[in-house]
């Protein structure tokens, strides 16, 4: 594809993901999946080159731009090199009016900014659109961090969980033997660091309360080596049906897995009841933390999604703490970084029950946030997360 051709199909794509977004539509990866299924003559030098145009003019903005063109020729201000581009050209865009100025770039609209937890600064959010690292977790059971980092060249330990290890940015990870073996998973740093923040043991008894498709899931069987009784729950049978086959390709079994009707939660666990070492509530959420992956999604958001997610989470609280045993924990994450789904969150749950108080934590790396921490791409370089960990009375 000639470049102009590759701006208008960066034009045609961004049309799509701003309509997406307007409505409950696909994400712009999905998006661009779809657009570039059905035009083959399009190599992977230029469906990368489209790529990077999108998520370029996709990072630009806080709200949505009116429509592709607008985004593009915006972005053409700060690339100069595209604006020769609007040439006219057969498959090419159109060329640009004489005043033809394009959207205006622009942060976050003032109501979402006050949303942001107290704790985390402007360049904590502005660091929630920038480009996300490739980060892997060893299973430690199988193999070391040593040996991983010495057969991937220009791999670098992670600073902060033993077992993570993060990669050169595009590194083709999913086609290296030591994924297909199931020795390495995908996994954001932050989200391994929490898994450790756990505390598991063997021998315990740990129910992952929204498994999804099992990231953390994993990497807490990793952490116990297999030993004790490691429940995972999800309401979502597509995602929870993921679990067994990661879990075999890692060589991992003895886990659990059980789809809970909604709203059946609580009676569907009654077998647990204070029977948990640990109930992990990786809960849904606005996903702010998540933004460098899908920075689209920040014109998705609204206060009546975010009061939505806020809702579920409070559930899930309640459904959670009657299963931990005395003396036990509760360790509840978002990724995000509102102060609704954060700290808000943990302050209500502990003004309604007083048998649960934080776990005072030693060597704590993240960032004080309320009753919880907050890890943010600017200060840890991962993913934006909230996490609390609370211990119930004995
Ligand atoms: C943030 S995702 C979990 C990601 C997963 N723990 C991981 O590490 O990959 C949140 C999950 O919560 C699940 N969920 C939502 N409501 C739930 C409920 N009431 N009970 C259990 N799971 C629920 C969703 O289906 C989704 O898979």
């Amino acid at each position: 594809m000639r470049p102009a051709a590759r701006l208008q199909a960066a034009i045609e794509l961004l049309d799509e993901i701003i309509e997406a977004t307007r409505g409950n539509g696909a994400a712009a990866d999905t998006v661009i999946k779809r657009y570039f299924k059905t035009r083959r003559y399009a190599g992977s030098k230029d469906r990368r080159a489209v790529r990077e145009l999108v998520y370029a003019a996709i990072r630009r903005y806080g709200t949505a731009p009116l429509d592709g063109r607008a985004a593009m020729v915006g972005l053409a201000q700060d690339q100069q090199d595209l604006q020769s581009l609007f040439d006219g050209s057969e498959h090419g865009p159109a060329t640009l009016a004489a005043n033809e100025t394009g959207a205006i770039p622009g942060g976050l609209p003032e109501w979402l900014r006050q949303e942001f937890a107290e704790a985390i600064d402007e360049q904590d959010i502005e660091s929630l659109t920038g480009r996300a690292p490739l980060d892997i977790r060893v299973n430690l059971g199988r193999t070391s961090r040593e040996d991983v980092l010495g057969a991937i060249d220009g791999a670098e330990p992670g600073a902060l969980s033993t077992s993570s290890i993060r990669l050169p940015r595009g590194y083709p990870i999913e086609q290296h033997e030591l994924w297909r073996d199931g020795l390495v998973d995908i996994q954001d740093e932050g989200s391994q660091y929490i898994v450790d923040r756990c505390a598991a043991e063997p021998g315990m008894t740990i129910v992952d309360l929204c498994a999804g498709a099992g990231g953390k899931t994993l990497a807490l069987h990793d952490r116990i080596g297999g030993e004790g009784r490691l429940i995972a729950c999800d309401i979502d049978r597509r995602r929870l049906s993921n679990l067994a086959p990661r879990a075999a390709r890692s060589g991992m079994s003895g886990i659990e897995a059980r789809l809970l009707n909604p709203r059946q939660e609580s009676t569907m666990l009654a077998d647990i009841e204070d029977a948990a070492d640990i109930v992990l509530i990786d809960a849904p959420c606005s996903g702010t933390g998540t933004w460098r992956r899908n920075p689209e999604a920040r014109w998705r958001l609204n206060q009546s999604a975010i009061a939505r997610y806020a809702e579920s989470q409070a559930r899930l609280l309640d459904i959670a703490a009657p299963l931990i045993k005395p003396g036990g924990y509760l360790v509840y994450i978002v990724c995000s970084l509102l102060a609704r789904e954060g700290e808000g969150q943990i302050a209500d749950f502990l003004k309604t029950r007083s048998d649960f108080s934080k776990v005072k934590a030693a060597n704590e790396q993240a960032l004080a946030s309320g009753e919880g921490f907050v890890l943010t791409p600017a200060r840890h370089g991962t993913d934006g997360f909230f996490f609390a960990r609370l211990q119930r009375s004995c």
